[in-house]
């Protein structure tokens, strides 16, 4: 009987999601987003169904200038600006700043506002009685202006643990205000699920501020932003915040992506997001990196490509019977996938899967797969890891069991590479190939020049066979890896080669090939990749 976690406690509550990730995730390093991009990814929040969409802050740059000047109009998510408390010194009608918030797009506006009494004394330098009317003017001007006003209250929880009652008084400033939410932050990200309960609590029990005007906004600087906002969320706040991945200044904010699930799969929340469109995470988040050109996180919670992937052998035996045994939630509610994973780890029954989801059914009792194992373990010592080349396992195992027909043998290569200047004194860096292949009862020598060794390689490798087989036609590299295996022996260790292909229906796979020698090790991935293509396509070979 399936044993996937059932949702118990808190089932139906509705706990309110906002995302910064245009806003705070826009201050993390390296991170700079278009206008386009901010367009695209409030879309996909919308699309998900999460309640508050924060664009950013008008006024502070160009791009959110730009962005709020043509703000994408939003079905489902609340389009909301970020600013702060008025200056000291200025009346809330005269502040430049709140008036950009104002005058902006957005349905909703959210400000950032000191509770912690150091800030107040020191980067503020104004009186404290003074920064309660930043906070309370502030909110009501927006309020007024705009129907929807939030506070984010910056450093709550180190300013609580200093000075409690300064720091309620902060946020019942705001709440008095008419604050429709009043949102704890840990700015410095430095406190600890336990505390973050208790202080929530506090709030609600001894400060008298109700858990459906709370939100929680924690960073991630000790790898406790999820957790604490579901501390939080235990305590009784009803608003979440955070980002697509975990973007944010620093070490990032609470991740969404991990918070969503939790929240509606193991406390059985309703966050507004229909169980129809939970799947759409695992897109959503792969997406934003590709975004922002980064590799996915193969190991992201619930999303990852290795979040339902069984690579010990006792895992895929269990697995096989029945998929809780090892997995905490189905892959498919997140839009995710299980998949089987071979390498000296693997046991018969990951064999076993991993030809069934090849299209092959085989008897367990089979003598063939001990051989097929035993084979997969050699290679593995040898540096072929097929758990992230599908399409070099599958040949292994094909051309084993006698199912993969001779296409082509590549009978010798050869390749020199030049680095030169030319007469007009530019550096020329050129590579020339030589490939002997037999095709059928024939033997093809053919030579071709490239910009490097691997393109000369293959174009002297496509002259022999299109004309032959004109299915290759349309198949390219499109991606390319080199991993050392053993560092410590540095420019004598062995390469392992990776190579992503793509043919014309977008349909790609990948191959490997190891050997201490680059070009071999490139060429024996290509190989894999033309036969791949071959057999896939179900050609015949030439006589
Ligand atoms: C915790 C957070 O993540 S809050 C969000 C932080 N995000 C950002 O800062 C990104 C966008 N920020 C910006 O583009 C700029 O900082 C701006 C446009 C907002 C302000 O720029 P500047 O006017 O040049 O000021 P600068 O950034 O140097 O300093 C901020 C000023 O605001 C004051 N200030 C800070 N917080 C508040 C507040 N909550 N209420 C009122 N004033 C505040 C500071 O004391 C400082 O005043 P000072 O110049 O008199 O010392
Ligand atoms: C407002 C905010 O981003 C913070 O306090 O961390």
């Amino acid at each position: 009987m399936t044993q996937f976690f059932q949702a118990a406690a808190m089932t139906g509550e509705r706990i309110f999601l906002y995302d910064t990730t245009l806003r705070d995730g826009a201050q993390t390093q390296d991170v700079d987003f278009s206008v386009a991009d901010k367009i695209a990814i409030a879309r996909d929040l919308d699309r998900l169904g999460i309640d508050y969409v924060e664009g950013g802050w008008p006024g502070a740059n160009p791009t959110d200038d730009a962005f709020f000047a043509q703000a994408p109009e939003l079905k489902r998510s609340t389009f909301t600006a970020f600013g702060m408390t008025r200056r000291p010194g200025r009346s809330a009608a005269n502040d430049p700043q709140l008036a950009a918030l104002i005058q902006s797009t957005a349905r909703a506006v959210c400000i950032v506002g000191k509770t912690w009494d150091f800030h107040v004394d020191v980067a503020l330098a104004i009186p404290r009685e003074e920064n309660l009317e930043l906070i309370a003017d502030s909110v009501a001007a927006l309020k007024a202006a705009k129907g929807e006003a939030l506070f984010d209250a910056e450093h709550f929880f180190d300013g609580y643990k200093r000075n409690p009652a300064y720091a309620a008084s902060c946020i019942r400033a705001a709440f008095e205000a008419g604050a429709r939410w009043i949102v704890l932050c840990d700015t410095n990200g430095g406190t600890l699920p336990h505390e973050v309960e208790s202080i929530v609590r506090q709030v609600v029990e001894e400060h008298g501020i109700p858990g459906d005007r709370l939100g929680i906004h924690c960073h991630n600087d000790t790898e406790n932003a999820v957790a604490n906002s579901l501390a939080a969320v235990r305590a009784g706040a009803r608003m979440v915040q955070g980002t697509i991945n975990g973007l944010g200044e620093r070490c990032g904010n609470a991740n969404l992506v991990s918070l969503i699930p939790s929240l509606m799969l193991k406390m059985g929340c309703d966050v507004g997001i229909r169980p129809d469109d939970l799947p759409l995470l695992t897109e959503i988040s792969r997406k934003f990196d590709e975004r922002l050109n980064r590799a996915p996180n193969r190991h992201a919670a619930y999303v990852g490509a290795s979040a339902f992937a069984h690579k010990g052998g006792l895992h895929v035996s269990a697995v096989e019977k029945d998929p809780s045994s090892y997995e905490h939630v189905a892959p498919e509610a997140v839009g995710n996938r299980r998949q089987i994973v071979m390498s000296d780890q693997a046991g018969r029954s990951n064999v076993i899967a991993r030809l069934r989801e090849m299209g092959m059914a085989v008897d367990p009792k089979d003598e063939r797969l001990n051989r097929l194992l035993d084979l997969v373990k050699q290679r593995d010592t040898e540096g072929y890891a097929y758990d992230t080349a599908e399409a070099s396992f599958e040949l292994l195992v094909r051309r084993e069991l006698g199912e993969v027909p001779d296409y082509f043998t590549l009978k010798r290569f050869h390749v020199t590479d030049e680095r030169r200047y030319n007469a007009k004194g530019e550096l020329v860096v050129e590579s020339e190939a030589v490939v002997r292949v037999r095709i059928g009862g024939t033997e093809y020598h053919e030579v071709a020049a490239g910009n490097g060794p691997v393109n000369a390689l293959d174009t002297a490798m496509r002259k022999a066979l299109e004309p032959r087989y004109p299915a290759l036609g349309g198949v390219k590299l499109s991606d390319y890896r080199v991993r050392i295996l053993a560092a410590k022996d540095g420019t004598g260790a062995k390469p392992r080669v990776l190579i992503r292909s793509q043919n014309g229906d977008g349909a790609e796979w990948s191959t490997l090939g190891v050997s201490t020698n680059i070009i071999e090790a490139s060429m024996e991935a290509l190989v894999d990749s033309y036969a791949f293509t071959l057999f896939k396509g179900g050609v015949q070979p030439r006589g």
